[in-house]
């Protein structure tokens, strides 16, 4: 406000002020005057006053533009800053040698030490799995507080290997490394130490927590990162796309919004869940062997999600599920659950469960009916009905019905 009130009033005010001065001060004011040479002085003062005006208006604009270039001029070292941060990365990631950082004296001797100048893990191609042998997941130090302390560790060392059809369901409290895991597998972060299996990037795909929608065409939504070039080159079709788009539960989209080629604002047109529908469809086109989904339905009904999903394991990928949807396990034949930090003492910083196969529908409808069935027979006969509970239980350790 008081800034405004300066730009505003301040300059303008102190003009007038100074304008005032010869008529207030000056001897030539008071001095007495002929008719002749009094209305030459008024036409000249008149004269001065409007020019002076006319000044001071630009003084107070030029004033404004003064006070607020300051804070242009303090943004644009924001974004400098920033640009010389990204190229010190890139010339750094060029060279490949990151600025060795000297273990702290005061850090204990059993306390990891994670810099840049620091990787020793190895990453290599594997045709049908994804394993990660020993591998610490991390956060990189960028700060210069954080270089000098290491990095934060989420999970000191995490074994574990998804083969194929083993879709695996990745769960664990917020921010306890989960999406880190993703980024390890990736390749966004690090492998400090140990073995890192991946297949080619062609054969493994990721969605993430929030929906990446590119400027332009409905098409090109569902085919990023391709472009519409590289489809008609792979020979691929638009009828594929609408069952790509039919699988999603987004076949009316082409028809609402006038085809393929409507370019649009995307973001700002479709909803959360569609939003979540149309990187779901991506994941169809691209076909791949593997993909890693980071809570990437959370928006969607879970009826089109089951159906989703069931969709993805028919079409032959292997799921990593990162979410906290328990209603996900029956999609999932293991569970890996990470503890990271909660861990107390020596317990393992996560564990892997195996899930029993999923049931099917057919046997899903079965002991629906059998459960409703016992449901009714409680009325009649209670005993009889607990121990046909329990052994129901029994028959169902791991479907995920109970
Ligand atoms: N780029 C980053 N820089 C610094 N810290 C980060 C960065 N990314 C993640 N972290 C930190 O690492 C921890 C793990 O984050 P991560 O995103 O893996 O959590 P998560 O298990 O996926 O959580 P959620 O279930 O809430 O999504 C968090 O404490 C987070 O603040």
């Amino acid at each position: 406000m008081t800034e405004d009130f300066i730009i505003k009033y301040f300059w303008s005010a102190a003009g007038y002020g100074l304008m005032s001065i010869p008529l207030l001060f000056s001897k030539n004011a008071k001095a007495t005057v002929t008719t002749n040479s009094a209305s030459t002085m008024v036409a000249s003062r008149t004269e001065n006053y409007v020019s002076n005006r006319r000044l001071l208006l630009s003084l107070a604009d030029a004033g404004g533009r003064l006070m607020y270039s300051g804070k242009e001029i303090s943004e644009l070292v924001g974004y400098t800053n920033r640009v010389y941060g990204l190229l010190g990365a890139l010339h750094t990631l060029d060279t490949d040698s990151y600025p060795v950082v000297d273990r702290p004296a005061h850090l204990p001797n059993d306390k990891p030490f994670f810099v840049m100048s620091n990787v020793h893990g190895e990453t290599c191609i594997a045709e049908n799995r994804v394993a990660l042998i020993e591998v610490p997941i991390v956060v990189p130090p960028t700060d210069t507080l954080s270089q000098l302390e290491g990095g934060d560790v989420l999970v000191k060392s995490l074994t574990f290997a998804v083969g194929e059809n083993e879709h695996t369901l990745i769960s664990g409290g917020n921010g306890i490394g989960k999406t880190s895991l993703a980024r390890v597998i990736a390749g966004l972060w690090p492998v400090w130490q140990g073995k890192l299996e991946v297949p080619e990037s062609s054969d493994i795909f990721y969605l993430s927590q929030r929906p990446y929608l590119p400027i332009g065409s409905l098409r090109d939504q569902v085919i990023y990162p391709h472009s519409y070039a590289q489809m008609k080159a792979a020979g691929r079709t638009e009828a594929e796309l609408m069952s790509i788009l039919d699988k999603v539960h987004l076949l009316y989209l082409p028809g609402r919004e006038g085809g393929f080629d409507t370019r649009k604002e995307w973001k700002d047109v479709l909803s959360g869940g569609e939003k979540q529908r149309i990187c779901f469809a991506r994941m169809f086109y691209h076909r791949p062997k593997f993909a890693v989904l980071d809570d990437c339905t959370n928006a969607v009904s879970s009826d089109v999600e089951d159906r989703m999903y069931e969709s993805a394991k028919q079409a032959g990928i292997t799921l990593l599920t990162i979410t906290h949807r328990p209603s996900l396990l029956r999609h999932h034949v293991r569970q890996l659950i990470i503890t990271g930090k909660e861990t107390i003492g020596t317990q393992p910083e996560y564990k892997v469960m195996s899930l029993a196969h999923p049931a099917t529908e057919h046997e899903r409808q079965t002991l629906d009916a059998e459960i409703e069935q016992l449901r009714r027979t409680l009325a009649i006969e209670v005993p009889e009905w607990r121990n046909r509970l329990d052994q129901v239980k029994a028959d169902l350790s791991g479907k995920m019905l109970l």
